[in-house]
């Protein structure tokens, strides 16, 4: 800037002297693109948002999304996000397993767009009432709060994708897991999909070629799917997402055989074969409050809670049991492939640009 104001006196001082008339159209079309030049730079700073809309060509890789997206028009947000989540997750834990799982059921369906969070309204058919996450998601008051807190900082700024994105984030740190850059400026869409929340959210039977082919259609390849899945060294689940392992496997009355004794016994304990469909157990039974890679340990051991859990050992197709195997034994791995596959997920097709919006509240369209 500073070199531009010294050119731009040059050219001032200049024009003061007599010239001839071609002397001067080329001094004005030079002022003119000096001009030009200064307003498209400053334009382009972080935190604004490109008026030339798209996909920007910013970070390549990342979709347009970029780290120091908000540097200069909501400095404080990730001070925001993580003064209230301290505050959530001391009171209880499990908030930072809801809000990991939040992000991974936005960006499932339609990409991170913060269409999971919208209600049912005049034009909307909410994603709350699907069959992953009726009864069953959580999180949306915490995040109510962080908007309620950013809008007051920095009104109709930060997008509710982003909350969602840095939620999880600091949902993951706070329990003690890794942390990563994070690529920011997603913006809220103006739809959701209740089928697609429906049919692109895998069930936790599924078999390892049904996750395989699912984390697929979302750019997302094996080593992803098994560092994702320890996701599940938080948070707990229902009785009714994994009831059949413990009576009904395979058809035939009986239980699933690759379930650890003891621990059959201690679900059977929790999850009766009539009712408590909505009673909870740990996923990670060893520590299901702190982001380590016991999830990985316990799946070697036949203690891995669904089925979705389990075939990622048993399943027998891929390199997924090289990858739970190596895991389990060594956590930095697991955690530097956790944050590289949080990255790729919450990059999964964000809008950007012109397209979207910032919503005022999450719940619902400006
Ligand atoms: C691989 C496919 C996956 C399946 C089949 C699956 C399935 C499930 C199910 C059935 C539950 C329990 C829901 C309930 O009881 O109502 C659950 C909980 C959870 N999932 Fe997954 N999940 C998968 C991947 C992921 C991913 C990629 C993440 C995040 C990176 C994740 C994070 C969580 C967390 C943290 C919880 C606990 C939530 C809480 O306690 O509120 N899951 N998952
Ligand atoms: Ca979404
Ligand atoms: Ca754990």
């Amino acid at each position: 800037m500073e070199a531009r104001h010294n050119q731009r006196a040059h050219y001032r001082d200049r024009l003061l002297q007599p010239r001839s008339s071609m002397a001067f159209i080329k001094v004005t079309i030079s002022l003119m693109l000096l001009y030009f030049l200064s307003v498209t730079l400053c334009l382009a700073h972080p935190g604004f948002n490109f008026p030339w809309g798209g996909n920007g060509h910013f970070g390549g890789a990342n979709y347009g999304l970029f780290p120091q997206f908000y540097q200069f028009s909501c400095p404080q947000v990730d001070d925001i996000v993580m003064s209230v989540l301290k505050k959530a997750i001391a009171k209880e834990p499990r908030t930072a397993a809801s809000l990991l799982r939040l992000h991974f059921h936005d960006c499932f369906v339609q990409g991170c767009d913060a269409s999971v969070l919208l209600d049912d309204g005049a034009t909307i058919v909410s994603e709350k009432n699907s069959i992953p996450n009726q009864n069953s998601l959580r999180g949306f008051e915490v995040i109510d709060e962080i908007k309620a807190k950013l809008e007051e900082a920095c009104p109709q700024t930060v997008s509710c994708a982003d909350i969602v994105a840095l939620a999880a984030r600091a949902s993951t740190v706070l329990s003690g897991g890794p942390s990563w850059e994070l690529p920011l400026g997603r913006r809220d869409s103006k739809t959701a999909s209740l089928s697609g929340s429906n049919n692109n959210i895998p069930p936790p039977n599924s078999t390892i070629q049904n996750l395989i082919t699912s984390f697929k259609r979302q750019g997302l390849d094996e080593v992803d799917l098994v560092a994702l899945s320890g996701g599940h060294t938080i948070g707990v689940a229902r009785c009714a997402t994994f009831k059949q392992r413990l009576y009904n496997q395979n058809g035939n009355n009986q239980p699933d055989v690759t379930l650890e004794r003891t621990y059959y016994y201690g679900l059977k304990s929790v999850c009766p074969i009539t009712g408590g469909d909505n009673n909870i157990t740990p996923l990670d039974l060893a520590s299901p409050a702190k982001f380590d890679n016991t999830y990985f340990k316990l799946i070697l051991y036949g203690r891995g809670l669904l089925t979705s859990d389990e075939v990622l050992l048993t399943g027998n197709l891929g390199n997924t049991v090289a990858l739970v195997k190596s895991y389990a034994l060594n956590e930095h791995l697991f955690f530097e492939q956790f944050a590289k596959s949080m990255i790729k997920m919450g990059n999964i097709s964000p809008l950007t640009g012109l397209n979207g919006e910032v919503r005022k509240n999450c719940r619902r369209l400006n």
